[in-house]
């Protein structure tokens, strides 16, 4: 039975579960406000008092860069080209590690409010100042393209109002973020995290038992060729391979949870150092966990759906609104299954964009407004706050149409977003945590570099792009993927490109590690061209003694003679245990 989408509707039971998902959200903004210190100083209303334990940062950890883009762009990635996008969990093992015993170290002893506070005590002011506008320019567009990846989805499929629910989510989210600030944001994200990974589940046991149990979904798996081996191809154009999944997404990893404000915000929000080390060690299971999940969504809807077409049902040809199709058809007939899931969907969005909110309004204060108006008064600088959070809430709303025009898939945006802009802050951090020398000027220049590269292979490989097939129907046979306009598989034959080409196809997930490269690389040879900065006059505690990390084997008289850079401040003894 092939329903068609405007049957797809939901039961008042999905609608009752749904409105509960955003009632409870808007209730425990409602609580903090009115409890604790009822959000009076940015010391609660931005850094929730610097009292958190490290279970509830964890899941905001997870919560805050696992949105509806990942529930619904991983499942459309795997049905369209296998698993080869699985490896890039391998990238959480260091990509976890280095934010754990290099980034949180540093940036938690200086006792700082804003990751970007780093950049003036390490550079200048206008280092930090450049920093803080980059990085709102990325988590306005990342906002957006979170906000419209859902409604969007849904649209396709069960035709619901698109700007009904963007508007929904939107106000929602700007209502508990503005009224609770970062303890809100951050025990809803625990609620929500939890809300996501049950509907995924759901979808998961239900889509196995309508396909017919495990067994029949890997036969039809294995025989698609939707289990991709171990892709070694050392081809840097090559989308999705070993290297550019597991060594490009640790680039990626570094520039997410080491030094983007979100996840630092919570680091700092930690009560001691040893919870926000170990809250990083905890986001591991959880995230694998949740790679997981999305991946064997992909699987179960490639067993389903092979050779089949039902692209004429949808409203449009994405593979992103394939997956809402497949969930949809899935619980249609489990009452309740159907709302879960969309509570999934906006659940996951939701505590993506409400920790974006939040840190948005953390960096225009305490990066861009406090500095300007040192005597401003705690109660004025608290309402400024929220102001701003309504004030970014509208603006990604605005953001929302925007990403809409970017193409792609949804995943894919996003991966390119965090790799063209979030690669370049990864560098300037590196260059200044990790190279004494680097001075103010490099830093500028660095960053400068760094950004037009990004912007010029990233826009180059928009603009560039080959057409992909219209829409995938993918074969159960041979794993060939077919373009459903032409009854015959197109087998598409990709010419080597050379020279500029090849730069425009250099795979997104490079950009991180690219970016990150070009701005410590191209920040070095200016520093040493205006002249190098001693290390004994670098603000203490700003650099990491990399080197001495590295050269642990050596005597400390050798290592001082050879670093001779200051080791970090000591971690003052905490005494507290985890939650
Ligand atoms: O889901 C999103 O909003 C962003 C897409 C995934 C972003 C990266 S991929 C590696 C890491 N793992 C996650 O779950 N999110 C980040
Ligand atoms: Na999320």
């Amino acid at each position: 039975m092939d329903p068609s989408p405007h049957k797809l509707l939901f039961t008042a039971v999905d609608y009752a579960i749904f409105a509960g998902l955003l009632g409870a959200s808007l209730a425990i903004g409602v609580y903090y406000a009115l409890s604790g210190g009822r959000q009076r100083t940015t010391q609660e209303f931005l850094l929730a008092d610097r009292s958190m334990g490290c279970l509830p940062v964890s899941l905001s950890l997870i919560a805050s860069f696992q949105s509806a883009v990942a529930i619904i762009g991983v499942p459309a990635e795997i049905y369209t080209h296998g698993t080869q996008y699985w490896f890039i969990g391998c990238a959480y093992i260091l990509g976890l590690l280095v934010p754990a015993h290099v980034f949180i170290p540093v940036l938690y002893r200086l006792k700082l409010s804003s990751a970007y506070q780093y950049l003036e005590l390490r550079f200048s002011k206008a280092v930090r100042i450049c920093g803080t506008l980059t990085f709102i320019f990325q988590t306005v567009v990342y906002m957006g393209l979170c906000i419209y990846a859902p409604a969007f989805a849904l649209n396709a499929v069960t035709g619901i109002k698109l700007w009904g629910t963007v508007l929904a989510t939107g106000l929602v989210c700007t209502l508990y973020t503005t009224l609770g600030g970062l303890k809100a944001v951050i025990w809803t994200d625990v609620f929500q995290t939890v809300v996501m990974f049950s509907g995924q589940v759901a979808v998961i046991v239900v889509g196995v038992y309508q396909t017919g149990g495990p067994s029949e979904v890997w036969k039809k798996v294995w025989e698609g060729g939707r289990i991709s081996g171990l892709n070694l191809n050392p081809d840097p154009t090559e989308r999705h391979t070993f290297w550019t999944l597991a060594l490009g997404g640790v680039f990626l990893m570094w520039a997410l949870y080491g030094v983007n404000q979100s996840q630092v915000q919570r680091y700092l929000s930690s009560r001691s150092e040893r919870e926000a080390v170990r809250s990083c060690y905890m986001v591991f299971p959880s995230l694998q966990l949740a790679l997981a999940l999305s991946c064997v969504m992909g699987l179960i809807m490639f067993a389903r759906y092979c050779g089949e077409d039902h692209s004429h049902q949808l409203q449009s040809t994405k593979a992103d609104a394939m997956v809402i199709y497949f969930v949809m058809d899935m619980l249609q007939g489990f009452p309740g299954l159907p709302g879960l899931f969309v509570a999934c969907l906006f659940s996951a969005a939701l505590s993506t964009i409400s920790s974006a909110f939040n840190s948005l309004a953390t960096v225009t204060m305490e990066d861009l407004i406090k500095p300007q108006f040192p005597a401003m008064s705690e109660r004025r600088a608290t309402l400024l706050s929220k102001a701003l959070a309504m004030f970014y809430g509208l603006l990604c709303l605005a953001m929302a149409y925007v990403t809409h025009l970017m193409g792609d898939s949804v995943l894919l945006v996003a991966l390119k977003i965090f790799g063209m802009v979030g690669g370049p802050i990864l560098g300037l951090f590196c260059l200044g945590m990790f190279f004494p020398w680097a001075n103010p000027i490099g830093a500028l220049a660095g960053l400068a570099g760094g950004l037009s590269l990004s912007f010029w292979v990233g826009i180059g490989s928009i603009l560039n792009q080959t057409p992909g097939p219209r829409t995938l129907v993918p074969d159960c046979r041979s794993g060939l993927v077919s373009n459903s306009s032409s009854s015959s598989a197109v087998i598409t034959v990709t010419l080597r490109p050379s020279g500029l080409q090849r730069f425009y196809s250099l795979s997104y997930m490079w950009y991180s590690g690219f970016t990150c490269v070009s701005v410590i690389f191209i920040g070095l040879i200016i520093s040493f061209l205006t002249g190098p900065i001693r290390e004994e006059d670098v603000t203490p505690g700003t650099v990491f003694p990399l080197l001495g990390k590295l050269l642990f084997f050596l005597p400390e008289n050798v290592k001082q003679k050879l670093c001779c850079v200051t080791p970090l401040p000591q971690m003052v003894r905490e005494k507290h245990m985890c939650v």
